[in-house]
């Protein structure tokens, strides 16, 4: 791969298979995943209960290890990484947001978006200035100083994103990002997620099996059994 098709490939996947072992013997979970997220990209993946979407998932956001397979997650191969190296490129490159918000119960709106922030090198106040300006791009600039419990699901959820994105992500992981939510909160929260990435330039992949999400990324990939393709049907006219 050459330094120009690194930068311009957030994300590059090729022939992830994922096998896990059971009392029945082996089981595969994923059989040759293949597929390349650009810059600035956002797809979704979709498929049944049990398909193998949060398998993928985690592999790709460097929290399982494929059984066989490279993830080349901006330009670099993870697969030969060591643990630590794997999470110091996590930190660095990727964002990401769960059904079930998991925000700190105990810290404030802004410093649950800070929190990413204490992870690295000691935060700046530029840094500062970027996670109040984050929570006001999720429009809770005014909830700063609110704790979860005293924020809706939505507004939860908003907090959570705002997070995800404060330590400029190339590409933003999104697991079932709206389950949690009734309809039209999920929208909401889902087009603030799209609007808020692009206008980062930070790709997004998002795992769901709600056709109206997958509906407002660029591109849907369907797994079917662990086998991964490019829905053509949602590309028919
Ligand atoms: N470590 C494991 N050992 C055995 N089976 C597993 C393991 N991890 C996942 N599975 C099984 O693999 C299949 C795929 O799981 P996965 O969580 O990736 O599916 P999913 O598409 O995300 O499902 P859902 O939409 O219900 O969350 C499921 O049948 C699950 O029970």
């Amino acid at each position: 791969m050459t330094a120009t098709t690194a930068t311009l490939q957030t994300l590059h996947v090729d022939d992830v298979h994922h096998v896990v072992p059971t009392v029945q013997g082996d089981l595969t979970l994923l059989h040759g995943a293949s597929f390349t997220i650009a810059a600035g990209e956002t797809a979704a993946i979709m498929g049944r209960s049990g398909s193998g979407k949060t398998t993928l998932l985690s592999i790709v956001g460097l929290m399982l290890r494929a059984t066989r397979g490279e993830v080349v997650i901006a330009g670099q191969p993870t697969s030969r990484l060591s643990d630590a190296e794997r999470a110091r490129l996590r930190n660095q490159t990727l964002g990401f947001v769960f059904q079930g918000y998991s925000l700190v119960p105990h810290l404030t709106a802004a410093e649950n978006v800070a929190l990413p922030l204490s992870y690295g090198p000691a935060v700046s106040s530029a840094e500062r200035r970027a996670a109040a300006q984050l929570l006001e791009m999720v429009g809770l600039g005014h909830a700063a100083r609110r704790y979860p419990r005293h924020l809706s699901g939505g507004e939860q959820q908003r907090v959570a994103i705002a997070r995800a994105l404060v330590r400029s992500p190339g590409l933003l992981l999104a697991d079932e990002p709206t389950g949690a939510l009734d309809v039209a909160t999920g929208e909401a929260v889902l087009d603030l997620l799209l609007d808020v990435a692009r206008a980062r330039g930070t790709s997004v992949l998002v795992v769901t099996h709600d056709e109206a999400v997958a509906a407002r990324t660029g591109r849907r990939l369907l797994i079917v059994e662990g086998r991964l393709s490019e829905d053509q049907a949602a590309c028919a006219p």
